[in-house]
């Protein structure tokens, strides 16, 4: 078999929270808004669909499909784009968990077969699905097993692992880093980009950080970096989660993304104005 070699991802991405209506029912039409804001207000081109922030868990199949579609639909016409999605990412089953790195390997072999022509990227988010295993060992002789293998998205905190996996991989697959508060470590450790959600409103400034890392000017990326942890602490010591993130860039941004889904309660209205007021404050302190 031919090895796939998708467009290798780089830069930012930002993973979008899904549109709802005030009744909870997804809301296709905030979508085109919705991207237009990160490509004109956030210089963001890249977006990862249906995953932790998108609450991907809470939606159906279904409805996964149509997001999916709409969103490709409105990135597609923004960017005149020839082909449609760039590869799809896949998580470890959290339920019954995989006992060592080759039993994940084997489940990843079967979900990539089912659509052999899409690049895949493993994503690896311990934090959220419990398995631990390393990703330096999951990916080891994963090219063999998956022709359409084309990276890692990386949503964990050991950055040993991180390197260990920049260390094995072949130049065509693309590493991505996912925990915004230490991106600056995983570009030193060799990144070639970042998914994530706080890039829905802090995509202008770490552009700007990534731009000063490969400028050499370290100095600086790490006063963009400090800012975003600044805005991120803020928001811990508030009480921070997905609903809070989600009603805070619709805060930010204007936008209508309604409510999350359950279990996920709704943030209450002034916790999110008081961190969209403190990341204005320190942004504008730069
Ligand atoms: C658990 C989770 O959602 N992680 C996201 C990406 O993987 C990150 O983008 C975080 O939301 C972000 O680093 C803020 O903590
Ligand atoms: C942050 C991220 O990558 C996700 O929402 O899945």
């Amino acid at each position: 078999m031919t090895p796939i070699v998708g467009r290798k991802a780089t830069g930012l991405v930002a993973a979008t929270f899904t549109p709802l209506t005030p009744e909870g029912e997804i809301n296709l039409s905030e979508i085109r808004p919705y991207v237009d804001y990160l490509l004109e207000q956030q210089g963001v081109k890249s977006i990862f669909v249906n995953g932790t922030t998108g609450e991907g868990m809470s939606l159906t199949v279904e409805e996964r499909k149509l997001l999916a579609v709409e969103w490709l639909i409105q990135n597609v016409a923004r960017h005149a784009a020839e082909i449609g999605a760039d590869g799809i990412s896949v998580i470890s089953p959290s339920f019954f968990k995989p006992a060592t790195a080759e039993a994940l390997r084997m489940f990843l072999q079967e979900v990539a077969a089912a659509a052999p022509a899409m690049p895949f990227y493993y994503y690896h988010i311990p934090a959220v699905t419990g398995v631990n295993l390393r990703s330096r060992d999951v990916l080891e002789g994963i090219a063999n097993q998956i022709p359409s293998f084309q990276g890692l998205k990386f949503s964990g905190s050991d950055l040993m692992d991180f390197g260990q996996c920049v260390n094995y991989s072949p130049s065509h697959w693309s590493l991505l880093y996912g925990i915004d508060e230490q991106l600056l470590g995983a570009l030193a450790m060799g990144a070639n980009g970042a998914v994530g959600s706080t890039y829905n409103y802090l995509g202008s400034s770490v552009n700007r950080l990534m731009s000063a890392f490969d400028k050499g000017d370290l100095p600086k990326a790490r006063t963009i970096q400090f800012q975003v942890q600044d805005i991120l602490c803020y928001a811990i010591n508030l009480g921070f989660d997905l609903a809070v993130n989600k009603q805070l860039m619709s805060e930010v941004s204007g936008l209508a993304l309604g409510p999350p889904r359950l279990p996920l309660l709704p943030c209450p209205h002034p916790k999110a104005l008081s961190i969209a007021q403190r990341l204005q404050q320190i942004l504008g302190e730069q």
